[in-house]
């Protein structure tokens, strides 16, 4: 039994390259991430392809896969109403991952949305997920301090968990899109609000400096936090943050620090590594 979970997202690692990725070429490198355990795949995103055109085959890519060797949950992104109506037509994927950030700024800059109007998208996200038999994991982007010139404290992340989980949201991913946080804020923000809303499942959507990884995971973990999202090799980042980006949490990492803390996570050692060699193999050619 595994006693953490490790969300891996392809998407987040993907979504900014300028180079086409081919269909076939997603389906192979998501393919080998479905042998390893995971206990999810952030495997593409329902968003425009204007916004984010390496995203635009992300319906055909799930109809290439074969879900008969994985027990991994699938989810995806959506940014909208229209995103979500579209993702939920597919019986396979298990959540719709809604990034929500506490800076006016970004999420305008992200959605083309006021913080007000985006909670009125959540709602409706919420119901649809409700109809469609899946479950809403919303992002709380900036979660870890806001970089964009918006107030920001952690007081405010509490008044927003607040809200979220009186909306009726269970999965929460404090999401840190642009690398920003510190272990102090992680260790202050999951050793208050875990306790507090035991009711959620709080999650840790990392990013990082190849030099911070381990104080950021440490933190996390020992604040209570044993939901984990990486990508391997850290690749990726937000593109609507170009000017800050920063990588993802590199999974081989998350797994390191867990296979030295004698944390069970219950991945294929030998699936891993074809996985990460799948993914040297995109992340080489594309760019
Ligand atoms: C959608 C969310 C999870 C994201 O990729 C981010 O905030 O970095």
């Amino acid at each position: 039994m595994s006693e953490v979970k490790i969300i891996e997202c392809p998407r987040d690692a993907m979504q900014g390259i300028k180079d086409f990725i081919p269909t076939e070429k997603k389906v192979d490198y998501i393919q080998s991430l479905l042998r390893v355990g995971f206990d999810t795949i952030d495997f593409g995103s329902f968003v425009s392809p204007r916004a984010i055109p390496q995203m635009v085959d992300t319906a055909e890519v799930l109809e290439k896969l074969d879900l008969s060797v994985t027990k991994s949950k699938l989810l995806a992104i959506v940014a909208n109403v229209r995103g979500a109506n579209d993702a939920s037509r597919f019986k396979e994927i298990d959540y719709l991952g809604y990034p929500f950030s506490i800076s006016e700024n970004f999420q305008m800059r992200n959605t083309h949305k006021t913080i007000s109007e985006s909670i009125e998208v959540l709602k409706e996200i919420l119901e649809i997920a409700d109809k469609s038999n899946k479950e809403v994991v919303a992002y709380l982007s900036m979660g870890f301090g806001n970089p964009y010139g918006d107030p920001w404290d952690v007081e405010i992340v509490g008044e927003w968990t607040e809200k979220l989980s009186s909306m009726g949201v269970r999965i929460l991913s404090l999401s840190d899109t642009v690398g920003s946080s510190s272990p102090e804020v992680i260790t202050y923000l999951f050793s208050n609000l875990i306790p507090e809303y035991p009711q959620i499942e709080f999650g840790a959507h990392l990013h990082t400096t190849p030099d911070s990884w381990h104080e950021k995971v440490d933190a996390a973990y020992k604040a209570g936090c044993k939901r984990f999202d990486g990508a391997i090799m850290g690749y990726g980042g937000c593109p609507m943050a170009k000017d800050k980006l920063t990588g993802n949490m590199p999974t081989e990492r998350l797994l390191s620090y867990f296979n030295v803390n004698q944390v069970e996570t219950n991945l294929q050692a030998m699936s891993f590594e074809s996985a990460y060699n799948e993914s040297i193999k995109i992340f080489n050619n594309y760019h």
